[in-house]
């Protein structure tokens, strides 16, 4: 709980209002706000009013587009929503097996715009150094980018196989499957410089050298932050995302802290609005001993004034108070007991 308001906090001043989206929803509002999602696993139950069927929630920013598109569609873009709370899987998304997570982000509504990713994954980097993680990492992708040169420059049979071929590095699979064009995706994923130079060599079309420019100043921005690498083909996480996609690491935390990216929401009139934002999972920072705080815990023998308590409470402490005569400071986990002044065990 400390952690998920330490990282709020640190997302708030750049202009993001919180909302709090419910943890149930009417499954069709939840899968079709997101242009690309696939249908999806979700816990589903039965709302026993309308016999229509109600769904968990797997991740807040599909809702977080709904309220943008609907209750918010008035107000003047962009809108800069933050939001923090319990996700449900089918199956686990983390290297420990749960299936409930915190999930708590930003995104910003109206615009996919370079600056907006910058704004973002600034923010996104914010949250987590104020989580006190360090050793932070992060891991550029590019998640459209194979959809976008398969329609412009090298068009394939298969794409589905071309897709799977990258995703497993699998050389002769994307032989097999004709998308040898894009075998020099393998070798560019890794540190961002080298994977930068090998993309620009592959001479994919002027409308990719934006795009590499644009990655180039994203690795520019997170590169002050810690290590960066970019998989010009990872696609594991990003159903939904666009041009830009980001993975967040930190040292002594397994597996993925958060992602993010740039997203398409649909209007309920068929119109389509850009957007970009990010999520962070509290769970793997509290696994890794984040949470954890050296307050330091007193234990109030039976007998103890109230008037001491409060004063001890009031200077920081976290009191712990005997209900009966056998309880002891040991069994409470206290660093001190109060005899008459505080004293260390
Ligand atoms: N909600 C996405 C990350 C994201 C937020 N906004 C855009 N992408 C996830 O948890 O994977």
């Amino acid at each position: 709980m400390r952690l998920t308001t330490e990282m709020l906090e640190a997302i708030r001043p750049h202009g993001y209002d919180r909302v709090s989206p419910p943890l149930v929803e009417f499954e069709d509002s939840l899968v079709s706000r997101l242009a690309g999602t696939q249908a999806q696993d979700l816990v589903r139950l039965i709302d026993p009013l309308s016999q229509r069927t109600l769904a968990l929630r797997p991740d807040i920013t599909a809702q977080v587009g709904r309220i943008a598109a609907t209750r918010m569609a008035h107000r003047p873009r962009p809108v800069r929503l933050a939001y923090a709370g319990p996700v449900l899987w089918v199956r686990s998304r983390q290297v420990s097996s749960a299936r409930e997570s915190m999930q708590l982000g930003a995104e910003l509504i109206g615009s996919d715009h370079l600056r907006a990713v910058e704004e973002v994954l600034m923010v996104a980097l914010e949250a987590l150094t104020a989580s006190g993680a360090s050793g932070i990492s992060v891991d550029l992708t590019l998640p459209s980018l194979v959809d976008e040169l398969a329609e412009t420059r090298w068009p394939v049979a298969d794409l589905a196989a071309v897709k799977a071929a990258l995703d497993g590095k699998d050389q002769a699979a994307l032989l097999a499957a004709d998308g040898g064009d894009y075998a020099f995706l393998i070798d560019a994923a890794g540190p961002v410089g080298r994977s930068l130079a090998r993309l620009r060599a592959a001479d994919m079309g002027a409308n990719f050298d934006a795009r590499l420019q644009a990655a180039e100043s994203l690795a520019d921005l997170a590169g002050r932050y810690g290590a960066v690498s970019l998989d010009p083909t990872e696609r594991l996480g990003f159903e939904y995302q666009s041009w830009a996609g980001f993975s967040l690491y930190a040292e002594g935390v397994a597996g993925e802290i958060g992602r993010g990216g740039t997203y398409t929401i649909r209007h309920p009139d068929g119109s389509e609005e850009p957007a970009v934002g990010f999520s962070l999972y509290v769970d793997p920072l509290v696994e890794a001993g984040l949470g954890s705080l050296d307050t330091p815990r007193i234990f109030l023998p039976l007998g103890t004034g109230s008037e001491v308590g409060s004063q001890l409470r009031a200077d920081g402490w976290v009191t712990v108070a005997a209900l009966f005569d056998e309880d002891t400071a040991e069994a409470n986990a206290c660093t001190h007991v109060w005899d008459g002044a505080p004293k260390a065990l």
